[in-house]
């Protein structure tokens, strides 16, 4: 008697359908979500994980697990797309999306993580079983099967050109970065093969979480005690908190009730920087020009305040204006929040003492944080914010009085965002009216910092500084 012929009478036989783990299905989900609906990874997940632990049994670990895998496979995506294109007998574009996104959440842990090769296969298949069906899971499992032939320098060494032969691409594969990316950082960055790899591999860390303890409002020694342990100083800001071990920044007292934030420290010196600049003659009224969502802002804010000055917050998106005036509730000074476009501006001319424009940029300096980005982003894209770039920053020179201080700040390093844009606006170029003003140096402003090369500007770096590659030019208005 067979197994079939012992089944009870009656009962139509069920193939094994296995739920799969609830900790990839949710990475899978997130993959989707960012893969469908250009969702944002680092938006997304939280609210999934969120509804996760609401319906129970998912703990801290599977949120941690879900979280490595989402952001690992995606930031990895391009390496995988070379090791999977070598096990798939097509073009990976005749691939079905979903289909991908399984293969790579199963290259990401067979490659990226230290899940034992049959557990990474045999999860994804039960995977695929329940969201792309029998027929597919059984391609999946073959598929994987091949990829788990080799380890990751195994297939590095299979699918990257070699440097000498293609330096460029070799370093795309290796390191996972868009090859017009590649071109791009390393242009920005200059010297040879030691230093872009070392940035390429900080992009693909996951940065620590940076607290800001708004000064008057919040102490580090507040942050550090209430974190419990797991912290260090910041590495140059006297505000910085670094949480090592990750942590939930929203369940902080201090955080939940705007005295701190969470911040990169790259963004903390832009704004000490401003603040500290020297000037002459009155220094009670400084511009954010570009404010949303509100972090500089409210830093500048706690600062002003100190100095007996006021802030006002401009932004011209009415939903980001939102979130800066909740950034700056409970400011300790006096501020005020508009909704405004900063190329045509609500206020006088020459009415600030300080101006920030920290201007919408490509964000090619802030890739570790958004693991998609580097794929969604085009090179075209770059050039397309220069005009936008250039008319934030004639505004803020004209806003600002003669001899007062203008900051320009971009979060990419990418030279067309940076050195060309103030280099255009100083000498009338692109369109517009050179407007009187002189470099002030920035670097004896970021005490501290090594390599922060021949100034007058100040370009930061990840693999350096351990902060987003934040760019930084200080002007002084002359005329
Ligand atoms: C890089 S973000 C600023 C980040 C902000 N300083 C912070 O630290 O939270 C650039 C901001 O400029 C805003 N923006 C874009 N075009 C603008 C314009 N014409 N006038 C004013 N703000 C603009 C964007 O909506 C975005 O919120």
């Amino acid at each position: 008697m067979n197994d079939r012929s012992r089944r009870p009478q009656g009962k139509p036989y069920r193939p094994r359908r296995p739920r799969p783990d609830a900790v990839r299905e949710l990475a899978y989900d997130a993959l989707r979500a960012v893969d469908e609906r250009d969702a944002y990874a680092n938006l997304v997940l939280p609210s999934l994980l969120r509804e996760a632990e609401r319906k129970g049994g998912f703990d801290r670990r599977d949120a941690a697990l879900a979280t490595e895998l989402v952001y690992g496979t995606l930031r990895r995506q391009g390496t995988y797309d070379a090791v999977l294109a070598a096990c798939v007998d097509r073009p990976l574009r005749e691939v079905d999306p979903p289909v991908l996104d399984v293969l790579a959440l199963g290259a990401h842990q067979l490659l990226g993580t230290r899940i034992p090769p049959h557990a990474a296969v045999s999860a994804t298949v039960d995977l695929a079983r329940a969201v792309l069906g029998e027929g597919r899971a059984k391609f999946v499992n073959a598929v994987l099967r091949k990829v788990a032939a080799h380890d990751l320098d195994g297939w590095l060494d299979r699918v990257a050109p070699p440097y000498d032969e293609d330096p460029e691409e070799h370093l795309a594969v290796v390191h996972s970065h868009p090859r017009w990316v590649v071109s791009a950082l390393w242009d920005a960055l200059g010297g040879g093969r030691a230093g872009i790899e070392e940035l390429l591999a900080a992009d693909n860390e996951r940065p620590e979480v940076t607290l800001v303890a708004r000064p008057g409002r919040a102490t580090t020694e507040e942050l550090v005690a209430a974190a419990g342990g797991e912290t260090l100083p910041g590495r140059w800001s006297p505000y910085a908190v670094r949480l090592t071990e990750g942590g939930d920044p929203a369940a902080l007292d201090a955080v939940r009730e705007g005295r701190a934030g969470v911040q990169d420290e790259g963004s903390q010196l832009v704004a000490l920087a401003l603040a500290d600049a020297p000037l002459d003659g009155p220094d009670a009224r400084w511009l954010d020009g570009c404010a949303g969502p509100g972090g500089k802002a409210a830093l500048l804010g706690a600062l002003a305040a100190r100095r007996g000055a006021a802030l006002l917050a401009s932004e011209k998106q009415p939903h980001r204006a939102r979130l800066v005036a909740r950034s700056l509730a409970g400011n300790p000074g006096p501020y005020q929040v508009v909704t405004a476009d900063g190329t045509r501006p609500a206020w006088r001319a020459e009415a600030f003492d300080r101006v920030l424009v920290d201007v919408p940029c490509s964000g090619l300096g802030a890739l570790r944080r958004r693991p998609e980005a580097r794929w969604r982003r085009r090179p075209e894209d770059v050039a397309a914010f220069a005009p936008l770039q250039r008319g934030l920053l004639r505004s803020a020179l004209r806003a600002v009085r003669v001899g007062g201080v203008v900051a320009y700040a971009t979060c990419s390093p990418h030279p067309a965002e940076t050195r060309v844009v103030v280099d255009d606006v100083l000498r009338g170029r692109a369109g517009g009216p050179a407007v009187p003003a002189e470099w002030i140096d920035a670097r004896p402003l970021l005490p501290g910092l090594p390599g922060l090369g021949d100034g007058p500007d100040v370009q930061l770096w990840p693999h350096r500084h351990g902060t987003d590659a934040m760019y930084l030019a200080l002007l002084r208005r002359t005329g």
